[in-house]
């Protein structure tokens, strides 16, 4: 198997280099979803990977160097996997592993729920490879209420350590007990075990009940219990959720467009801009540099206002509300709540977290499909959030353009690209080929939010905005400029003079943010800021955007993940709606106004 590594969510290197570096030992970490894979291998590897409250945040595997006692290993964090079946693509992944002749694996239970983890060390321990079983979330129960010396008998000697992959609590003897692992005990091979027969329950349930000594391991966990009742029951589940929602949304713009115009704008547009303009002028330069610099699409105005003072705020205020929802555990309860609409659209309510996290960014929701039963619904969720799904990024070009005109008319673009969702679900199911399975939604436990977790993960965010969203976006400035200086953003706006100006009604302008929207999604909103547009145009302006080609990256994607057949069929069906819906939205326009 290939390594393949899923780096741009994280934002440190952890490709091939690092790896290669380690020792020759290979070391994977394993278990159910949720359970804390990532957060501890971030704690051994000191790598920075990408961690949520729900199953399946990691879906490729992610490798870096950890050291235990002294030997430096390639440590591998496996998707999740509730058994070695292999129904879903992540569980794949992990059974080609697990076939690949580790020297240990490090299954990581949960604390809170022992015995579901141990029916599948239960099944690991078959491939005959030096197992260690970290029960992680230790900091969550009672250490006294779990007995290892009773676990370790029940399964014959494989060594069980406590551990918080958060606090940290565990760590280094966890680090010794796989240290111990590697040098003694080499992997007696046995590859591809009957797994077919083989029904782990049965000891998987004598063990957790002796470990547990009677207790369930999570007493004091009933009054959780009885709200997790209460968020996924209609009532009060759907004024819950409207109110969280409410709530996202007022913070995410309020915080936002706060930060922007009080604080962001003032310093540009006051004293920054100003004094680049005075400098740039006072330089001998030729009149296309300058106009290139500091111009109609000066990189050196529009290349800071625009990455930074429109975009970059909701990128914080959404990525940190985000990560609220996120590692509380709430998203996969707001799943099962939606889960009988999202059923008739043909994807069932594990569709809600990919379809969700499209809302930061196209990339890894796509990426978060694999985690989804068919091919059918990975198809169907993939081309809703191209077509649909604003991401963070346009989100705020939009509030930019619209919010201080009419909250209304960005509300209606809103309502517009849920139409247009659930419209397109209902088609996409009755014309794709195939059954949607639905599957059992799992709840993982409501846990209280770490600041430190969170705070980090803003962090990452921001990071990795910086070079995967505000570089490009600078450079697409740049070529815009150049372009323009050059005439040839005219000549093209001549030629798309007919459908822009004729079927959309905006002025020929307009075809400028066309172009650059390929590069970025949100150049299809922010180029319309400096336009002189009446409401219609505004709000067939920002339909055609909304609907129009994903970004680049976003393609590509797509053609990695499903294939470039799918993604030739995105960039024409978007470009299609999107000029089909502006049309309809302006011609409409037209006649009302009439
Ligand atoms: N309280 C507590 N929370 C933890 C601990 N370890 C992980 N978590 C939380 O559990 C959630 C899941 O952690 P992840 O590391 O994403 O789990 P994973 O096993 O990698 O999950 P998948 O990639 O979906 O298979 C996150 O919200 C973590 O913050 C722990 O020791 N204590
Ligand atoms: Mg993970």
């Amino acid at each position: 198997m290939g390594r393949r590594h899923s780096c741009h969510r994280c934002n440190q290197s952890c490709g091939p280099g690092t790896a290669a570096s380690a020792g020759n030992h290979r070391v994977l970490l394993m278990g159910m979803p949720n359970v804390g894979k990532s957060v501890l291998f971030g704690k051994l590897t000191g790598l920075n990977v990408a961690a949520a409250n729900f199953a399946g945040t990691t879906v490729e595997y992610t490798a870096g160097t950890a050291t235990f006692g002294g030997q430096h290993c390639e440590l591998q964090d496996v998707p999740g996997t509730y058994s070695l079946q292999a129904g879903n693509q992540a569980e794949q992944v992990a059974v080609q592993m697990l076939n690949d002749t580790p020297d240990a694996v490090i299954v990581v239970l949960d604390a809170l729920n022992l015995e579901a983890g141990l029916a599948l060390l239960l099944q690991i321990q078959r491939f005959g490879i030096p197992t260690i079983a970290a029960v992680n979330r230790i900091d969550l129960v009672d250490p006294d209420t779990i007995n290892l010396e009773h676990l370790e008998r029940h399964l014959h000697g494989i060594r069980c350590v406590a551990v918080s992959a958060v606090s940290g609590q565990g760590l280094a003897t966890l680090r010794q007990v796989t240290a111990e692992q590697l040098t003694y005990n080499a992997p007696s091979r046995n590859k591809e075990p009957e797994l077919e027969d083989f029904d782990p329950w049965p000891a998987a349930e004598a063990a957790a009940a002796d470990a547990l000594g009677g207790s369930d391991g999570h007493s004091h966990t009933s009054v959780r219990r009885t709200w997790d009742h209460r968020l996924v029951a209609p009532m009060p589940g759907i004024p819950i959720a409207l109110a969280v929602m409410a709530a996202v949304f007022t913070v995410v713009i309020g915080a936002g467009m706060g930060f922007r115009r009080f604080v962001l704008l003032p310093l540009l547009r006051g004293a920054l801009f100003p004094a680049i303009t005075t400098w740039i002028s006072a330089l001998p330069l030729p009149d296309a540099a300058t106009a290139i610099l500091i111009g109609d699409y000066g990189v050196l105005i529009k290349g800071i206002e625009w990455p930074f003072a429109l975009v970059f705020p909701y990128v914080i205020s959404f990525y940190a509300a985000f990560a609220l929802l996120e590692d509380s555990g709430y998203l996969p309860r707001l799943a099962a709540l939606l889960d009988g609409i999202f059923r008739r659209l043909g994807i069932g309510g594990s569709s809600v977290i990919p379809l969700l996290l499209g809302y930061g960014c196209g990339i890894p929701a796509i990426m978060a499909t694999r985690a989804l039963p068919s091919r059918k619904q990975r198809l169907i969720v993939t081309w809703l959030v191209c077509l649909s799904v604003p991401c963070v990024s346009q989100t705020g070009a939009f509030i930019a353009l619209l919010a201080e005109y009419s909250l209304g008319l960005l509300g209606l673009v809103f309502l517009i690209s849920i139409a247009v969702m659930i419209t397109a679900g209902l088609l996409l199911d009755s014309l794709l080929p195939g059954a949607s399975p639905g599957i059992v939604l799992e709840l993982p436990p409501l846990l209280p939010p770490n600041g430190r977790i969170i705070g980090k993960k803003i962090w990452m965010r921001a990071h990795s905005y910086l070079y995967d969203g505000a570089a490009p976006m600078i450079v697409a400035i740049l070529a815009a400029a150049v372009l323009y200086e050059l005439g040839i953003l005219y000549w093209i706006g001549t030629a798309m003079e007919p459908l822009v100006t004729r079927l959309l009604l905006l002025p020929s302008e307009a075809s400028v943010p066309l172009l650059m929207g390929i590069v970025r999604r949100e150049l299809t909103v922010l180029p319309l800021l400096d336009m002189q547009l009446s409401t219609i145009q505004l709000l067939t302006g920002s339909v055609v955007a909304l609907l129009y080609i994903p970004c680049i990256a976003m393609v590509v994607t797509v053609a990695r993940e499903l294939g470039i057949k799918i993604a030739i069929a995105v960039l024409a069906g978007t470009t299609l709606t999107a000029f089909a819906g502006g049309t309809v939205v302006a011609q409409l326009g037209g006649i009302l106004l009439h």
